[in-house]
């Protein structure tokens, strides 16, 4: 064993190991920014689309900013390997998205199903180039006293393509307590949720919101005032 040649060995490892972990560091930098550059774009198209939702409900285009101060908003990067057998599997199970609004970017696969309110069937979202899906979430149909309504959906997986997507979840701070606007309220229609802490409902939420459960994780529903 030749020490001199063990050392310079040794140092041609370490100088791989510097250039991977340099090459590394450099894309997750990249990835980074470029993540950051989309959140701030969405971040400027959610409170365009919070206006326009408070505009349509006869509110003040500035009524529901105030909730997103200290915004627990979080952007989740999806990706769905083809699975052989589609029909046993799912993507993500049914769900509804629990926060105000998700913006949606889908590749051009598809898997995305909406449930039907009329009849209950599952429709496929077609991707639509150049395009997001706006989910309306939970927070919205409390907040317009079920005025505006978020949809059940899921995502099926592809036999033979991989999937990618990426939701921004555009949510409140953790503090909030999601209710019924006022001005949704009046003795025709009465509030019809109890007020609950966002901060609570999501950690709830998100520890098995993906799972295939055999009882219902904590939805609205269970704040409703007319329940059962
Ligand atoms: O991948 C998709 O199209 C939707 C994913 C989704 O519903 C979610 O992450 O909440
Ligand atoms: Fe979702």
């Amino acid at each position: 064993c030749d020490p001199e040649r063990n050392g310079s060995l040794l140092f041609v490892v370490h100088m791989i190991q510097m250039l991977i972990s340099n090459s590394r560091c450099k894309l997750i930098c990249a990835c980074r920014q470029a993540l950051e550059e989309y959140a701030e774009a969405m971040e400027e198209l959610a409170f365009k689309l919070l206006e326009l939702i408070a505009r349509s409900l006869g509110l003040r285009p500035d009524r529901l900013h105030g909730f997103f101060k200290d915004q627990t908003t979080f952007i989740r990067l999806n990706h769905y390997p083809p699975c052989p057998s589609p029909d046993l599997a799912l993507g993500v199970g049914r769900h509804k998205d629990a926060g105000a609004l998700t913006i949606l970017y889908q590749d051009d696969v598809g898997g995305l199903d909406v449930r039907r309110r009329s009849d209950g069937e599952w429709v496929r979202v077609r991707p639509v180039p150049d395009s997001y899906v706006i989910n309306v979430g939970d927070i919205i149909q409390v907040w317009s006293n079920d005025r505006y309504e978020s949809a059940e959906h899921r995502v099926s997986v592809n036999s033979e393509k991989e999937r990618f997507s990426m939701p921004y979840f555009f949510n409140p701070g953790s503090d909030a307590m999601v209710e019924p606007l006022e001005e949704m309220v009046s003795d025709e229609r009465p509030a019809r949720y109890d007020a609950y802490n966002w901060g609570n409902f999501f950690s709830t939420r998100k520890n098995s919101n993906f799972r295939k459960l055999d009882v219902e994780n904590v939805q609205i529903a269970h704040f409703r005032k007319d329940r059962p």
